[in-house]
């Protein structure tokens, strides 16, 4: 285990930003943490990281005290930070070198603009990258002094889907030389395809935390029927059709959990036939439960609302 934290507190006045977390990562493992705005991974990420002090609680990073041994903690973790823009004025490689130089070891420059695609980029200033130049930027300082651990906070925000994927792949990549990875992320779909384990996170607490599929499997034992309706049925009127076990509505859309597919379908197509216009169901999809579903069991809330 690399990271340990017991009972971990963080009070902000009134607000509990971290409530009582605890929560092992496993050498080698993607952990992913999931939640919605303020519910306080940005907080418990970096006490972790030695950025923040708590009010209660341990954390051990690496064996070491996160409060203790802040300066060694640092040279073998690497943390991702949403200010690469900080020195506008230099050429991304200029950058990353004088990165380099707050370590005792660290990677070739030349290495790390091949891992993150910027070597066409080298010689661009800073303040001239684009969003998702910068963003790719901040991930290689993250891995300048190639960590044991390293922490991306929403990495792929704001990337287009192809550097998005090309971004997984890094991260695949980090983890096949069995380097551990902590990821915050916004996007379902991100978390079920890297993460070993996510802990769903709200209001300062761990709600849930397991692998992607074992979330999935212990919240869903049943198929979601997804499709439109004009005007949407209550929620009452959706859990009287036949196998129907829970819902979700959002707008016009609807998804029903469902132990019988057919049956409910047709009491669906039945109701969308006597009381709706256009009389169909709009964008029927049948599928297996997602994370998303989970996400949105627990919570309440989709993850951007
Ligand atoms: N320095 C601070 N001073 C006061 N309140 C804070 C501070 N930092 C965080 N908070 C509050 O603590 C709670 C948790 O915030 P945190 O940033 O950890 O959440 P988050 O899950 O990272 O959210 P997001 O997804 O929006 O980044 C929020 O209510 C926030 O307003």
């Amino acid at each position: 285990m690399v990271i340990k934290v017991e009972n971990l507190v963080k009070v902000y006045g009134p607000i509990r930003a971290v409530d009582g977390i605890s929560f092992e990562v496993n050498k080698g493992e993607v952990f992913g943490m999931l939640g919605p705005n303020g519910a306080g991974k940005t907080t418990t990420v970096e006490i972790i990281e030695g950025l923040r002090t708590q009010d209660s609680g341990k954390v051990t990073v690496l064996g070491l005290d996160s409060q203790k041994a802040t300066k060694e903690i640092k040279q073998r973790i690497g943390a991702q930070l949403q200010t690469p823009s900080l020195m506008p004025s230099l050429t991304v490689e200029e950058l990353l070198e004088v990165f380099a130089g707050f370590y005792d070891k660290s990677l070739p420059t030349e290495e790390l603009l091949e891992i993150v695609s910027l070597k066409e980029s080298r010689r661009v200033l800073v303040k001239n990258l684009s969003g998702g130049q910068l963003q790719r930027l901040s991930v290689a300082m993250a891995l300048v002094n190639d960590p044991e651990i390293t922490f991306l906070d929403e990495p792929t925000t704001g990337l287009d889907p192809q550097v998005r994927r090309s971004m997984w792949q890094v991260i695949e990549d980090m983890k096949a030389k069995g380097k551990t990875v902590f990821l915050t992320t916004h996007y379902m779909e991100e978390a079920e395809r890297l993460c070993d384990r996510i802990a769903i996170v709200d209001h300062g607490k761990i709600i849930a935390l397991d692998t992607p599929r074992g979330l999935i499997n212990s919240n869903f034992k049943e198929q979601a029927i997804q499709f439109e309706l004009d005007p949407r049925p209550s929620d009452d009127i959706l859990l009287s059709f036949p196998g129907a076990t829970s819902v979700a509505t959002d707008l016009n859309e609807v998804v029903v959990y469902t132990k019988d597919v057919p049956a409910t379908m047709s009491a669906a197509i039945k109701y969308a036939e006597m009381n709706c216009s256009p009389p169909q169901l709009k964008d029927l999809r049948v599928r297996q439960a997602s994370l998303e579903d989970v996400f949105l069991k627990l919570t309440g809330r989709k993850i951007r609302e």
